[in-house]
């Protein structure tokens, strides 16, 4: 198996492949498009920093199943599951004591706002839960839904709208946006203290400086930190291996990971043996969006797996028409580590806790009550 750089919709895309026969120096030169148009004008030879905006196309079943030798793999379930979804409603119910407690401290409830642009169907679903996680919670919840085709400006104007509103103490950007609308640029206006996400460059940029701390850590990667404290595994010293390298889960995890003093490895579509690196992981958390990508193989025995791929497949029979599969393969992987996540049921619940106590936080900030 090898690494290649392939053209995806006209963009370059970095992805793995079976038999490739793309020689990865050369490919890469290609696809950085750094130095040889300019070799004459640079001093330095490398180019003053190398794109991250290239595609991880990670292809399911890029490996073959191949069990290490002297690693027996059980026929039986030897690990637990991580009931996120237990423990997701226990801190939601916190949450909701807590909203109430405020409001009859203060009379005042936390607000968030959700800003929802276009049709697809994951989002709407995941936008409905968070709004009925905050109703439950006793947490205002305001939303702007806008379509598909909809102007830059428009969501701009809904973003500075929930800036200035003194009831909402959180703003969200359900992503991804539709393709013709910046992300980045949308990302910016929105106010450090109301980014209960966790996404904006300052909030990521605290969390990867030593001595500094982020207003909010991003939801999901916090879930995910949670449920391995909660469940009793030890950070520190560990070996943590973390696949999958976006803005959202990847990048902050590993930060997060890093905090609590674990050695993490980052490994991605361009990671050459990643099976091997990974089989070496204490703790593997998982954020590829590739179906069944992590293999027994690819497990230490005893390891602890935490699985956040959400990958919707099409599914007539299901409510929605569609189901999520994760990144692991569940059974398989319960005979080896010691404790896995599923999917649904393990992360994703935990994300909506979080992004509760991000606003209840938040709230809680410029009330100035503790
Ligand atoms: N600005 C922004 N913030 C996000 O936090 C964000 C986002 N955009 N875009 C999409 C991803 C994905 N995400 C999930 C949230 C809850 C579940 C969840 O509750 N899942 C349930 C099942 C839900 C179902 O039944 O479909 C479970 O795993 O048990 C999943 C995925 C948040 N994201």
């Amino acid at each position: 198996m090898r690494m290649m750089v392939r053209s995806v919709n006209g963009k370059m895309a970095i992805g793995w492949a079976k038999e490739s026969k793309g020689c990865l120096s050369s490919t890469m030169t290609r696809a950085s498009n750094t130095w040889k148009d300019n070799q004459s004008s640079q001093i330095l030879l490398s180019p003053p920093l190398v794109t991250l905006d290239l595609p991880d196309i990670w292809a399911a079943n890029s490996t073959h199943y191949d069990p290490p030798s002297g690693q027996k793999i059980s026929n039986v379930q030897i690990g637990t599951v991580i009931n996120g979804k237990s423990i997701a409603e226990e801190i939601r119910s916190r949450v909701a004591s807590e909203v109430k407690r405020m409001k009859e401290c203060i009379g005042k409830v936390p607000g968030l706002a959700v800003i929802l642009v276009g049709d697809r169907r994951d989002s709407q679903t995941y936008v409905r839960n968070k709004i009925k996680a905050c109703e439950e919670a006793g947490i205002k919840s305001v939303m702007a839904e806008l379509p598909n085709y909809c102007a830059e400006d428009d969501v701009m104007t809904a973003v500075l709208k929930f800036n200035e509103d003194p009831s909402v103490h959180g703003v969200l950007v359900q992503l991804p946006l539709p393709e013709h609308l910046d992300e980045e640029k949308i990302l910016n206006v929105l106010s450090l203290e109301k980014d209960v996400d966790g996404f904006h460059p300052v909030n990521m940029g605290n969390l990867a400086m030593r001595g500094r701390e982020p207003l909010f850590i991003p939801c999901t990667p916090k879930g995910c930190l949670e449920l391995l404290i909660r469940s009793g595994v030890e950070i520190a010293g560990k070996k943590a291996v973390v696949i999958g390298r976006s803005n959202i889960v990847g990048l902050p995890i590993s930060l997060l990971l890093q905090r609590h003093h674990a050695t993490v490895s980052i490994v991605h579509a361009c990671t050459k043996n990643p099976e091997q690196i990974t089989r070496e992981a204490d703790i593997v958390v998982t954020a590829a969006g590739v179906p069944n990508l992590i293999r027994s193989s690819w497990l230490k025995q005893g390891s602890v797996v935490i699985d956040v791929g959400t990958c919707p497949i099409e599914d007539p029979s299901s409510e929605f028409g569609y189901r999520l599969v994760g990144d692991v393969c569940y059974e398989e992987a319960l005979r080896v580590a010691s404790a896995v996540t599923p999917v649904p049921g393990g992360v994703g619940p935990m994300t909506i806790a979080m992004l509760l106590c991000n606003t209840l936080d938040s709230a809680k900030r410029v009330y100035g009550f503790a």
